[in-house]
């Protein structure tokens, strides 16, 4: 796995250290509440998992997993919810955890979907942004990092389903794309 790696673009230590950042904005924004954490799987379970650690109000989760990519760097353009949430939003403190946002379909989608299920307030945190990929509009509340147009993998984010589990976010080799 490690020989397929180009560059180390955030380290495992730079991680820890942002995880901790927006664990006490979070903290400090949802101060005598309740907050609901739906990660987006797969890719975000990884960052949701260390983040909801960093937070120090009482917290519930639950996951939608939506699908775009497959096996390819480019997004379909279709999101397909591939499982819903488990539970009723309505009334609730709801903020999406996000791995990355690239196009800003999948979050689009999701915040909409939402919307309409009457939460009492939702927000967005994503760890990685790739503003110069966006295709449609989105406020996001909370990012970890904005990160060149460059198709990148680790810490929960995958090229074809492998190497979600590199504990740093790093892009791949050439050939990685072509075997
Ligand atoms: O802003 P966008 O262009 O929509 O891209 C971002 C989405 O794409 C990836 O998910 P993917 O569809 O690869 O599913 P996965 O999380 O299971 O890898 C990523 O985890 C985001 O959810
Ligand atoms: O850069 C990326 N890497 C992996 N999956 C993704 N989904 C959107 N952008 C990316
Ligand atoms: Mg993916």
């Amino acid at each position: 796995m490690n020989q397929d790696i180009k560059e180390v673009l955030i380290s495992e230590e730079a991680l820890k250290q942002r995880v901790s950042e927006l664990g006490k904005a979070i903290s400090e924004r949802y101060k005598g509440q309740e907050l609901l954490m739906i990660g987006v799987l797969k890719g975000a379970n990884v960052f949701m998992s260390d983040l909801m650690r960093a937070v120090s109000v009482p917290i519930q989760i639950d996951f939608i997993a939506a699908s775009s990519y497959g096996s390819s760097t480019e997004s379909s353009g279709v999101v397909r919810i591939v499982k819903d949430l488990d539970y009723s939003i309505e009334g609730k403190h709801v903020m999406i955890v996000e791995d990355i946002i690239d196009t800003g379909l999948t979050l689009k989608y999701l915040y909409d979907n939402f919307s309409a299920r009457k939460p009492a307030s939702l927000s967005i945190i994503s760890l990685l942004d790739k503003p110069e990929r966006r295709k449609v509009e989105l406020t996001v509340d909370y990012t970890g990092f904005v990160i060149p147009d460059e198709f990148i993998v680790g810490y929960g984010i995958d090229y074809a389903e492998k190497y979600r589990n590199l504990p740093f976010v790093a892009t791949l080799k050439a050939e990685v794309y072509t075997k």
